[in-house]
This record gives C-alpha cells, structure tokens and sequence, in this order.
C-alpha cells in the first residue's frame, strides 16, 4: 500500500513544483492552498533549497537572508533536518521573528513612540470603561476625584485585603475618610485595581518623556503585558510591529532589502496582523521597484486557531497568485474519500498512489465509560506495541488528563480563577507539546517536574542538570554539588511540596554556588520560598482574596508527585508508550498509522454542541450567522480525520440518534460497541 505512484501524477506535481519555483524566480507573491497529505511542508522545504541553489551565492556576499515561519515545533525540526547546515534560512515562529525585525539600536526609540501612543489608547480605554462601572458611578464628581487621588498614592496589597482587616489596612495607608469605609471591600478592590492600573499607565508615560524609560522588552513566557513596566507579551508584540512597519519607510525598505524571501507555513493559523504586514512590504517593494517575495503555505480548511486568518487572506493580501495541488501523499483511499466528504468537495483530494487502498475506517457508537474497553478491544485487533503505537485524539482536556494521570493536576487549573474566565486557552497552555505555548504558571511547575524527573534519572540527571556548570569546575565542587542532587533524589518524597520543602530546606542551608544557581534557574521567581510560590500562583491565577484560595493552593502542590511525573510524559511525549494521547488540536501538522478518534456532541464549556450541529445540519445550506460555528466543526474534525495514514476508528461517546443519518453518509456503516 502507498508505494507506486502513478506516472501522470507524479508529472502533475513536478509540474505544480515548477509553477512554485518560477513564481520565486519571478517575485511573484503566492498563496500556495492544498488539503492535508499534500506535501505543502515537502514542497516548502523544496522551495527553500530551489532558493538556496539558485539565489544562495548571491544572497550570501550581499548577506541577505531567507525567512521561513513554522508554526509548531514539529514542522520547525522537519525543516531544519531536512536542509541541513545552513546560515541563509532563518528558521522560526512568526514572534521571534517579528521582534527581531523591529528589535535594534536604530528603531528602540521609535519602538517606545509606537509604546507611548498605544499606553495612550489603552488609558483612554481604561477611563470609558470606568466610567461605565456600576460601582464607580455610585460616587459623585468630587469623590471620585478624591478616590482617585487617594488612591493613585497608596500600595495596598488588596489580595491580602477582606471584610475583617480592611480598615485597618486602609489606616495603614493613612487612609481614614468615611467614603473608603463605607465602600464594600470587594467594590473597593474593583475600583482600586483599574484605578491603579490608570495610574501606573500614566506614570510610565511621564517616565518616557522624562526619558528614564528608553527599552521596550518582549517577554514570550507571559501571556500579558505589563505595559506600564515596558513589556509586551505575544498579540501586541504583533501590533506593535504593524505599526512600525505601516509608519516607518525605511524599516520597510531595510527589511525588503535584507530579507528578499519571506516563506510562511500554516498560513490559516497565522494572526491576521502578519498578513497585513506581509502585505505592506510587498506593496512596497512594488512601489520601489525592489525584488521581494512572499509565499503563504496551507490550508484554510485547517484553520484551528481563532486567532488565524483562514480564508480571508485573500483580502488582507490581495496581489497574491494562486497555486493548489488536488493530491494526496499521506493516506489510504478510504481516509481520503472521508475527508473529501467532511469538507465537502471543495477541491476533492485523491491519491497520488496507484495502490492507495488498503486502509479501514470505521464509526461506533458508544459510552464514555466503555471508552478504555475499547482502547483494549483495538490494541488487540491492531496489534499495537511500542514501535507502532495507538494515537489517541480525546477532545476533552478532563479525559486527556484521567487517561495520561494527571486528573488532579488538571482539575485545579480548570478551576482557577484565571482558566475560568480563559477556559479556551487552557488546551494550549496546559496541554501542549511545545513548551513555548504553556502558561505561566503550567510552564513554571513544567521546570520543576522537570528537574525533578530529570533528578530520577542517572542519564538526563549528568547532561541536563550538570552540563550546565560543569566546565571549568573542579571535583571537589562537583562532588559537593552531586551530595546535595543525590539527597534531594535519595529522600524519595510521595508529594511535590515535600520535593519542594526538601529543595529549599537545601538551599537555605547550604553555601553552594552552583545548587543555589541550579535552584534559581528552575523556580526563577525572587526570594525563593514555598511562601513566595503559593504568592505567586495566588497572583496569576486567583483574582481574588489570599485566604480565599490558599487551601486549593496548598492542596494542588500536595498532589502526588507521580501525577507531576506523568503530566511531564505527556508534554513531552516520551517514548515507549504504546497509545498516546492528544487533543485534537495538538495533532495538526503531523501524521500516524494508527488512529482513534473519541469523538462527542461539545468541545468543552464554550463549544456546545460543536459537532452535534455539525452532524446535524450536515446536508443543509448553513445560516451566515452559524458558518462559523460549523466551519469550525468541520476544520476540527478535517484536521483529526486526516493525521491518519492507514488505520481510523472514530467512537461517539454521546447518543447520535438525531443525525445518525448523516453519519452514514460521511463515515458509513454506524457500528455498535459491546
Ligand atoms: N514530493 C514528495 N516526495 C516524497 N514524499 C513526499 C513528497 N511530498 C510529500 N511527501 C510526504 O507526504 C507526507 C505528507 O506531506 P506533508 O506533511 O508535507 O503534507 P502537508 O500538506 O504539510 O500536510 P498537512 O496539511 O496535513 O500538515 C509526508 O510524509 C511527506 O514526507
């Protein structure tokens, strides 16, 4: 199966390659669409070493260079094994890029124009929002100008604050006026915290006139800026960038001039700010009269993200000439012909193979209580082993946590405050495989389950942990450092806290250079304490009151440490496991033999009924006012059907009488799981 192509085939797809190429050669934008298993990474790689063979001379004595834009991690590392050694291609995700475009000496000081006049809009918007605020507008003119002023000069700790010891925190402050006690405490801590957040904006203004503020700083670990202090997280890091490229000519011309070549994959998951960007510089170059290429690489029936632009690329870049490729390198005939039916003919795929048959595909209905039976009941019929794994797509992130075991790891961040009130974006910074992705705090308690498990490990525990300060060091400092790793390691602790207590109960106590730096670089948080841990989960994950909290806090760190373990095994993916599971989300871009699919009427809180109306109206025209909604069924399930090379079941854990029907349709027979 999928070993002889067909003579014609192959001539068509060296033909739509040349189209590719001569597009390069003649700077002429492109948008490159095919469906999932076309090879669109393939060809971009061919791209890049058609660019290499033709332009790398020159380019390198000019030293220009080649940028190319991965969106996993996955797709980043089939590039670079695939091209080599080379210094020409710039290999990265859009960010790192984007940052280090409007990142230098020359452009900081119009970075921080760009900072003022951003921090401006958003104080203006913070002040409209304030004065819509029920509890700000029980107060009359000049008391909120006192509060406002009062307040704008105190440091109150308010997550320490509650009903008991409010007034006397607020006489701490000097703060004795009737109107601060009358105020509810949950009222006043509203008010206090956009206040001082107005206030704190403000400051940072008068410090860049004042010029004591100079650098912005992009800090990709964080989710959010933190404007005030000059950093920037990931969504207006892009803005920002759009504002310099739209405003500043020069910029464009030095990026055009030094990067002629500008490569894009995934382009439906890319934010819509780069496309505009993208499209300035072409605009540009045009008018200039300067060579310069952009090409998209993707698939909009693949858009997963939100944030992406999907299908309206062709708007926001409008002069881009359209390049598809009906093939299909990945899959078995039977997976192809459903996904064709799941994204309804729009450019039907078909094998490039002459021998594609040979693959099964297959729909259950079923329960969620029989889903392990039926894991079991596959394992057998595939024979499944380490070397050829079952890969497991699970849409919700409760049941992904129960089968990798790490239930009660999940569980707390679901129920933080954060998490609550950004429920979408715990797929991906809990849950993803590229760490850059995790939150804040997932990714902090990653280094430490890292350090621990790398601790178990005799291998790991020498290259990743030692490595790092071995150089120049003499035995007798190593061995002390080795006595204190192989006591933490040695004490052999049920829970993470009593890891935790055992670690810094070590670092209080001893002298060592190297543990404490060792120590630093793991929990990288100031004064290091299980106080100050529990501080700083309260902060980024609990809006409210310390003593609220502290209890979920204390219990979560209490959890058994293996549950830490195995959440650090599935980010990872560790091998030697013989099924793997993923959310569906975090299987785009890649390809296994064997695939299960548990497949349920929601996608989490915020999703109800996502593929319950997809199935539903699946012959019907779709309402404009519900085509998002379906669109995203459809791309979801496009995605996940087509990861699979030769072997598909998909099992239906929710009762699918209303639209079995249409099931039928799509995947065939509806097969009964006992
Ligand atoms: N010209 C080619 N010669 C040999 N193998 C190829 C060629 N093109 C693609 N392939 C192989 O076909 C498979 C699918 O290719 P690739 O992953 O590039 O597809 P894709 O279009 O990026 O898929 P998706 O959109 O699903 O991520 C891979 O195993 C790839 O190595």
């Amino acid at each position: 199966m999928l070993s002889k192509i067909n003579d014609k085939n192959l001539l068509k797809e060296k033909e739509i390659l040349k189209n590719l190429f001569k597009n390069i050669s003649k700077n002429k934008s492109t948008l490159f669409n095919a469906g999932a298993g076309a090879g669109k990474t393939y060809s971009l790689i061919e791209c890049l070493k058609y660019v290499i063979r033709e332009e790398g001379r020159n380019l390198e004595n000019k030293n220009k260079k080649v940028i190319c834009i991965t969106y996993t991690n996955v797709a980043t590392n089939e590039i670079k094994e695939r091209l080599g050694n080379t210094n020409l291609i710039l290999v990265s995700t859009i960010h790192e890029r984007i940052w280090s475009l409007i990142n230098n000496k020359l452009y900081q000081s119009k970075l921080v124009e760009i900072h003022f006049e951003y921090t401006k809009e958003k104080i203006k918007e913070e002040n409209e929002k304030l004065k819509k605020n029920k509890k700000y507008l029980l107060y009359n003119k000049e008391e909120k100008s006192y509060i406002n002023e009062i307040i704008s000069k105190t440091n109150i700790k308010i997550q320490f604050l509650n009903k008991d010891n409010f007034e006397e925190e607020l006489k701490k402050e000097n703060i004795s006026d009737e109107i601060f006690f009358d105020m509810k405490v949950t009222n006043f801590k509203e008010i206090y915290k956009k206040l001082k957040k107005i206030s704190k904006l403000e400051n940072c203004l008068k410090e860049i006139e004042n010029k004591k503020y100079k650098n912005i700083e992009y800090t990709p670990l964080f989710n959010f800026d933190v404007l005030h202090k000059m950093k920037i997280s990931h969504d207006t890091l892009l803005e920002y960038g759009y504002r310099m490229i739209k405003k500043f000519d020069l910029l464009k011309q030095i990026i055009i001039d030094k990067y002629p070549y500008i490569f894009i994959d995934e382009y439906q998951d890319t934010d819509e700010k780069v496309v505009k960007i993208m499209n300035l510089l072409d605009e540009y170059s045009k008018k200039i009269n300067h060579k310069f290429y952009v090409g998209y690489f993707g698939d909009y029936v693949q858009n997963i993200y939100n944030s992406g632009v999907g299908e309206s690329i062709k708007e926001l870049h409008t002069d881009l000439d359209n390049v598809y490729k009906k093939y299909n390198r990945r899959s078995a005939k039977e997976i192809i012909e459903v996904a064709n039916k799941i994204k309804k003919n729009e450019f039907p795929q078909e094998s490039i193979y002459e021998d594609s048959d040979g693959g099964t595909i297959e729909f259950f209905s079923g329960k969620e209580e029989e889903i392990k039976a039926f894991l079991e009941k596959v394992e057998k019929e595939w024979n499944i082993t380490q070397d050829s794994p079952l890969h497991c797509f699970i849409l919700t992130n409760k049941l992904i946590a129960e089968y990798s075991g790490f239930q009660d790891i999940y569980d707390f961040f679901y129920k933080s405050d954060y998490y609550k009130k950004n429920y979408n974006q715990l797929t991906s910074e809990l849950f993803s495989n590229d760490m850059t992705k995790l939150g804040s705090i997932p990714s902090f308690f990653f280094r430490i389950s890292k350090f621990l498990n790398d601790l178990q490990n005799e291998k790991t525990f020498v290259t990743d942990i030692f490595s790092k300060v071995y150089r120049g060091k003499n035995l007798k400092q190593l061995r002390t450092l080795k006595k204190i790793m192989v006591e933490i390691r040695n004490s052999k602790k049920e829970t993470l806290n009593d890891y935790l207590e055992k670690i810094f109960e070590l670092y209080n106590r001893n002298e060592d250079l190297d543990y404490k730096k060792i120590v630093k670089n793991v929990f990288q948080i100031e004064d290091i304490s299980l106080e100050n841990i529990k501080k700083y989960i309260i902060q980024e994950l609990f809006d409210d009151e310390y003593g609220n909290n502290i209890n979920e806090v204390e219990n979560f760190l209490k959890i058994e440490i293996n549950q830490y373990f195995n959440w650090y095994r599935y980010l990872i993916e560790e091998k030697g496991e013989k099924i793997y599971y993923h959310t569906y989300h975090g299987t785009k871009g890649r390809e296994f033999e064997n695939v299960v699919i548990i497949m349920e009427n929601s996608f989490g809180r915020n999703n109800k009924n996502l593929f319950f109306d997809f199935f539903k109206n699946y012959n019907k025209k779709i309402e404009e006012k519900d085509l998002k909604k379906h669109n995203e069924a459809r791309n979801l399930l496009y995605v996940s059907v087509t990861r699979a090379i030769k072997n598909l079941k998909i099992f239906y854990i929710d009762d699918i009488s209303e639209f079995s029907g249409n099931i039928k349709k799509v995947f065939g027979d509806i097969k009964k799981f006992q």
